[in-house]
């Protein structure tokens, strides 16, 4: 294999930046003609990687929404990440682990262990108990050429008190909570293995689409940034345009991964081939 952000960069040349959430809400299900249950949920995720297959790289199932149904859920996740893997679809299992080391240990092991049930590509993961928490858990990704995408500044407008606070101590004192988490992951990414060699770190920052980077303390032209691969959700039904992606994300933009769940999804069984189709067609316009 190689490391997670050589895959991604090689995904990216293949298939364009689109990632198709994979969030079946009970609307959804209910608009898809699916039951309410494990097996729903394992039937649309199954459906919408198949219209997936050879015309996107990149998903993100949110794995909210298979909990939601317990063991049934949590197996039918399971055979959707495989599908996806087994399709060559780069996975990015949405859960947003966060906890103390020993405790995130457990939590990295079992999406990012190679052979584990919930084995995926790489995982989302909040940095509220301290980035430097999560430097075992980079390691075990690094060491399974996985990836980890922490949370900086979200797509939720409530996030902004929290994120956009200036540090009062520590290293990074003076720049804000968002903008200390992407210079972190960018000395991550400036540390891995392959750094002279490939254009992607491993480890990304999810930042909303719908989020004005500056006020957010964030200067997306600055040097280090480009190597950090970036997550970002917000387009299509929480506002942001694909369009805007170059505006938005500056010297960015060549690694953004441009998430749409709901607005895809809506399409339903019959008509998603060609909501993808018309997002492939909107984020190759928008390439960096
Ligand atoms: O800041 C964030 C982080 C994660 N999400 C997740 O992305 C999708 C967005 O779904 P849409 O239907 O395209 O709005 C969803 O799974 C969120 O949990 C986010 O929206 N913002």
């Amino acid at each position: 294999m190689a490391s997670f952000g050589t895959r991604l960069g090689e995904s990216f040349d293949r298939f364009g930046r689109l990632c198709v959430g994979i969030d079946p809400h009970a609307g959804l299900l209910d608009a898809w003609g699916l039951p309410a249950s494990g097996a729903g949920v394992r039937e649309f995720g199954l459906r919408v990687v198949d219209a997936m297959a050879g015309r996107v790289g990149i998903c993100k199932p949110q794995v909210a929404f298979f909990e939601r149904f317990g063991s049934a859920g949590i197996a039918a996740l399971e055979r959707v990440l495989a599908e996806a893997r087994g399709a060559g679809i780069l996975v990015i299992a949405d859960a947003k682990r966060g906890d103390i080391d020993s405790t995130m240990d457990a939590y990295a092991r079992a999406w990012l262990e190679p052979g584990s049930p919930l084995e995926a590509d790489a995982l989302t993961v909040n940095p509220y108990q301290g980035l430097g928490n999560l430097a075992p858990t980079h390691r075990l990704a690094e060491q399974h050429e996985k990836g980890l995408f922490v949370l900086a500044a979200t797509s939720n407008p409530e996030a902004a008190a929290i994120q956009r606070s200036v540090l009062q101590q520590g290293s990074r004192e003076g720049s804000t909570v968002a903008a200390a988490i992407c210079s972190g992951v960018a000395a991550w990414n400036a540390e891995e293995a392959d750094a002279g060699e490939q254009p992607f770190g491993s480890t990304g920052v999810v930042i909303g689409a719908t989020v004005d980077l500056r006020a957010a303390g964030i200067d997306p032209d600055a040097a280090s940034t480009p190597r950090t691969p970036v997550l970002a959700p917000g387009f299509g039904h929480q506002g942001a345009e694909l369009a805007d992606l170059q505006d938005t994300f500056g010297a960015w933009t060549a690694g953004v991964i441009a998430n749409e769940s709901r607005s895809i999804l809506a399409a339903g069984p019959d008509g998603i081939r060609d909501a993808i189709a018309r997002r492939v067609e909107a984020t190759a316009v928008s390439r960096g």
